[in-house]
């Protein structure tokens, strides 16, 4: 396809992203199944652009002064993908083209970001989190922000059950993995150019084997702060897709007991091929069906992870569509459900045994807010210094060691961010249950 049709696509998508609130991933499928002429590279050109145009939703939209897609888009092409107005225009005289730039949008497109436009604007997030923002993050908020409006990189954590890093590094050289800065048993693969391909995962022979893992750094840092002993009994609360059950698995050699719980049953059920495919045979389900099954777990647990739902807003580099989804009363809800299951996942804590904390939000109000809730109602259990958890593990590098020591509240709790950490935002707590 030539640019000035994939920029008519983008367009489609994103309209249909903004109006019919669909997440990119299912409006580009619909497209796609429109558009059959398009190649998997034209598909990768047409929904990064979409995803940037998200990610720098309000700059774009205050610069062009017009938020519409067609805004967006050329915008993402002119300030995110760094085009002059000579390859703009090109584009648009091609066949299906857009209509060609008016007067105005030339204007605008070659304008100077506004220095004093407000923090909402320069940080692209929803004008109503703001004070929330600038809760957290004081005179930070709009670059850290900004550190989450660009594309993420994909982590990948090796799968110790089955090889060690330096096996596992081999295989990755065609997906140009690096070594990370933060894990020994980790790599990442920098994010590509806007308008590359994204590189297959599932084409790489290392992963169907099972040898890696796609996970954020951010959330095996989280994992490693349960520094899960081999024999211990441990409780994935809320274990979903299952990231932290595997990597709580290796953590643990294959030794000892993992119960994987979640209230949606169905995720569970995804769990099955997952703990097949990387080799993790001391996990057993738990499934919502039979809450007698939980019950007994009462009190017996060393440790208890409970990555708990939230609003996700740690991710917007990855899912910038839902950074504008996202309401108060969303926020608000999830709240609510943290405090009931922080309560309830305590319950099978033994004496002298430890829970964590887990969001990969970075609003206080889902975390600091909610652990200092219920530390206030459960004075059996004390906060203790998650860093010095994580590091424990001995899973992170001298740079991971420095960065969690770093980013540590006087609390003992962390935070990680994109521009901090370099990944997504997660925060993690580590509560000890009196002996
Ligand atoms: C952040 S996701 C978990 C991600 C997962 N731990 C991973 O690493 O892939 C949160 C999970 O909490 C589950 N959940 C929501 N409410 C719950 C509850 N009351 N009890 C247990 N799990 C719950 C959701 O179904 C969801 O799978």
């Amino acid at each position: 396809m030539r640019n000035g049709g994939k920029i008519s696509a983008a367009i489609d998508v994103l309209t249909d992203v903004l109006n019919r609130h669909q997440p990119v991933k299912s409006a580009a499928r619909d497209w796609g199944k429109r558009a059959r002429y398009a190649g998997s590279k034209d598909r990768a050109w047409v929904s990064g652009l979409v995803l940037d145009a998200l990610r720098k939703r309000n700059s774009i939209a205050y610069r062009m002064d017009d938020e519409s897609p067609r805004a967006l888009v050329l915008g993402a092409l002119a300030f995110a993908w760094g085009w002059d107005i000579r390859q703009i225009d090109t584009a648009m005289d091609e066949e299906h083209a857009p209509s060609k730039l008016t007067l105005s949008e030339r204007e605008h497109l070659v304008m100077a970001p506004d220095p004093s436009a407000p923090p909402h604007v320069q940080g692209d997030y929803p004008e109503w989190m703001a004070p929330m923002m600038a809760r957290v993050f004081g005179e930070e908020a709009t670059v850290e922000a900004q550190a989450m409006a660009v594309r993420a990189d994909v982590d990948l954590r090796v799968n110790t059950l089955k090889v060690d890093a330096e096996k596992a590094s081999m295989p990755l050289k065609s997906a140009k993995a690096e070594q990370s800065r933060l894990l020994h048993n980790a790599f990442h693969i920098p994010a590509k150019d806007p308008s590359e391909r994204e590189t297959s995962l599932e084409s790489i022979p290392a992963y169907s084997k099972g040898w890696v893992e796609v996970q954020d750094a951010g959330s095996q840092i989280a994992a490693a702060a349960a520094n899960a002993q081999p024999g211990e009994q441990v409780l994935d609360y809320c274990s979903g897709g299952g990231g932290k059950t595997i990597a709580l698995a290796a953590q643990m050699k294959g030794k000892g007991q993992i119960f994987a719980y979640d209230i949606d049953g169905k995720r569970l059920s995804a769990l099955i091929p997952r703990l097949k495919r990387s080799g993790a045979h001391n996990v057993q389900l738990v499934h919502p069906s039979e809450p007698v099954q939980l019950e007994t777990l009462t009190g017996q647990m060393d440790c208890v992870f409970v990555d708990a739902p939230c609003t996700g807003t740690g991710t917007w580099r990855r899912r910038p569509d839902s950074k504008w989804r996202i309401k108060q009363g969303q926020l608000e809800k999830r709240m609510a459900e943290q405090t009931d299951i922080i309560a309830k996942a305590s319950e099978f804590v033994k004496p002298g045994g430890r829970m964590v904390y887990a969001t990969c939000s970075f609003l206080m109000e889902e975390d600091e807010d909610r652990v200092a809730e219920f530390l206030a109602a459960h004075p059996e259990f004390t906060e203790e210094d998650a860093a010095g958890a994580a590091i424990a593990s001995g899973l992170l590098t001298d740079e991971g060691a420095n960065v969690v020591q770093r980013f540590r509240m006087p609390t003992g709790s962390v935070r990680l961010t994109p521009r901090r950490a370099g990944t997504d935002g997660f925060f993690f707590a580590v509560l000890r249950r009196a002996g």
